[in-house]
């Protein structure tokens, strides 16, 4: 059976990832590919139980070393029901954050210390590594407000209710990741409107993966 492909969305608040993730999804079905549409904290009901705990902000916000093991749970709980039978199946995966988002949130901005961090990643993830990471970038002030825009009315979570200098440092840090992990990851300029970067992520998508034709590779 074939392996399917693992495709991760990245990056701040309000850079598009939902948006996108779902024009990916259904870019990739008019190609007549079998996709799954996950993202995280959650993806599977006990992650899902889970990213309730970390973002409702009902509780008092856990330590930064406490919230990297609940984060890990969830993913582990993802992939085993969600993510890898999927690729198992020949299916494409196009998750909204994965463990990128644990290496910047809890790690570059929360200083969990790396050693436990690689731990936990493989722990987890082992070899469960996304073939292609699309880290959309936008600058924070634009993120922010379009989080603002799409969160009207709404209680904001712990993570959205951080300043403009909080979400900065993500941008950064997500930027770092992306030059350390070329080969997987690809930063994409998402200031502009959807449909352009929903055509930038096509482009991208099949230039690293080549899944314009699925009938044509599986003949
Ligand atoms: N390229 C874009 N231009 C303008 N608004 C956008 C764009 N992409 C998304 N949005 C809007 O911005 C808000 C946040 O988008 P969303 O996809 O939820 O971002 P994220 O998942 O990265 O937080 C939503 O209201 C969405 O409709
Ligand atoms: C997956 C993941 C998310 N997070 C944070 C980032 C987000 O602020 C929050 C998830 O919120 P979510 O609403 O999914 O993201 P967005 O606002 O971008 O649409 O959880 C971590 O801190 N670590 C992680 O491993």
């Amino acid at each position: 059976m074939t392996s399917g492909r693992f495709i991760t969305l990245e990056g701040g608040e309000g850079t598009g990832k939902s948006t996108q993730a779902r024009r990916l999804a259904a870019y990739l079905r008019t190609l007549g590919h079998e996709v799954v549409e996950t993202r995280e904290p959650g993806g599977s009901p006990g992650a899902e139980a889970v990213r309730h705990v970390l973002l409702s902000g009902a509780a008092e916000p856990f330590g930064a070393e406490a919230e990297a093991l609940l984060f890990a749970a969830a993913r582990a709980d993802h992939l085993e029901i969600v993510i890898r039978p999927a690729l198992a199946a020949g299916r494409i995966v196009v998750c909204d954050r994965f463990v990128d988002s644990t290496r910047v949130y809890q790690g570059a901005v929360g200083q969990v210390p790396a050693a436990l961090l690689d731990t936990l990643e493989a722990a987890t993830v082992g070899g469960t590594l996304p073939d292609l990471t699309l880290i959309l970038d936008v600058p924070p002030e634009l993120g922010l407000a379009r989080a603002a825009e799409r969160g009207k009315g709404a209680v904001a979570d712990r993570f959205e209710r951080e300043g403009t200098d909080y979400h900065a440092q993500v941008r950064e840090a997500f930027l770092a990741r992306a030059a350390a992990a070329p080969e997987r990851c690809v930063v994409v300029d998402a200031r502009g409107g959807v449909d352009e970067v929903a055509a930038a992520i096509a482009r991208i998508v099949d230039a690293r993966l080549g899944l314009a034709a699925p009938a044509a590779a599986s003949a």
